[in-house]
């Protein structure tokens, strides 16, 4: 190992900074030189890198977004962007390259390794969604989980003075980690996840009953699933079905920037160390994660084929602590 990129890929994640900057430190602790490619895998196909020593990731740590900047690149979902990919990894010279982002980017760099010889690609688990599977915890979820959570407790207050239900709509695309984690860190009433069939006569049944055990407003959350938006329409619904008036936030991109956590920070470093050093020992193909505690590789095919599912314990408290 001599020369090792990395790229930042997907959407962003509060704590990709703290994994660039563990990147950088590790690979110059054993003398190694780090291109920094910038705009993900678009930045890849047009050979954009930029040295990256010392200087360029001091006091990045606190930064929420990525110094590389990102991109989703349609050009890369074709074989002909992937080998212009390839062409670029082997004019830059680069050895290994250390791909962050989520389960698209393992996606796209699985097929890469297999259409063409590149260098050794390790991946590093950075996604607000947290649906990689191969990794308890994504860099990134834990800032945007508890971004949700203050937007909740905001909410309520004013769901509380007005006597309303509110839909908080947030991100996760086709995952639920995020409203369940900050359901139950919120004390949300209920949960729209794209795990389970959505129902509206389950969702205003069980406000109904916490209208006849005495509660007064009541906070649903939602994941925005492939339709941001939807919350609107599931509130029309439930509203009507109960009579009762709702309002709708969606919390949209709020929950992808801003400073990451403790969590995030520490998780980005120790991701970021991991990489390195998982180039060092010669791996290829695969991608950092931590499971149960431990720190582990899995092949980058199995990170996007395989689906994480939610903890199932945490599904099962929240049903009765919402109530
Ligand atoms: N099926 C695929 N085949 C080839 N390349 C892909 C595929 N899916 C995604 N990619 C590449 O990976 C990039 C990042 O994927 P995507 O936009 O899905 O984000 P992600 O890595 O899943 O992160 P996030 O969870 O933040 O959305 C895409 O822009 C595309 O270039
Ligand atoms: O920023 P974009 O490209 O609109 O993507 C939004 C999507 O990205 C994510 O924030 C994941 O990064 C999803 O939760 C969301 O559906």
């Amino acid at each position: 190992m001599r020369r090792i990129g990395v790229l930042t890929s997907g959407g962003d994640a509060p704590g990709m900074n703290a994994c660039i900057r563990a990147v950088v430190r590790t690979a110059l602790a054993h003398d190694h030189v780090v291109l920094g490619i910038r705009h993900g895998y678009a930045g890849l196909i047009a050979g954009d890198a930029v040295p990256l020593d010392r200087t360029a990731i001091r006091n990045t740590i606190h930064q929420g977004g990525t110094i590389l900047e990102t991109s989703r690149s349609l050009e890369f979902s074709t074989e002909e962007g992937r080998l212009r990919a390839a062409a670029a990894i082997e004019r830059l010279e680069l050895d290994g390259l250390v791909l962050i982002g989520g389960e698209g980017t393992f996606h796209g760099a699985s097929l890469l390794a297999a259409e063409a010889d590149t260098a050794a690609l390790v991946g590093v688990p950075a996604s607000i969604d947290n649906d990689v599977y191969g990794t308890d915890y994504c860099i990134g979820f834990d800032t945007a989980a508890n971004c949700a959570v203050e937007a909740i407790d905001r909410i309520r207050d004013t769901a509380r003075s007005h006597e309303r239900l509110f839909f908080i709509e947030v991100m996760g695309r086709t995952a639920g980690f995020l409203a369940l984690e900050s359901g139950i860190a919120g004390g949300a009433e209920e949960l729209v996840i794209p795990e389970e069939e959505l129902s509206i006569a389950r969702i205003s049944e069980r406000i109904r009953e916490g209208f006849t055990i005495g509660k007064k407003s009541a906070i649903v959350v939602v994941t925005e699933g492939k339709t941001p938006g939807i919350s609107f329409q599931i509130a029309r619904e439930v509203s009507e079905r109960l009579n009762f008036e709702s309002r709708v936030v969606v919390l949209g991109h709020l929950q992808r920037g801003g400073p990451p956590t403790l969590r995030d920070r520490v998780l980005g470093s120790l991701f970021g160390v991991a990489a390195v050093e998982a180039l060092l020992e010669g791996r290829s193909g695969c991608m950092v994660g931590e499971v149960g505690g431990d720190l582990l590789c899995t092949p980058l095919e199995k990170t996007w084929q395989k689906k994480k599912p939610l903890n199932e314990h945490l599904l099962w408290i929240f049903q009765f602590l919402s109530e």
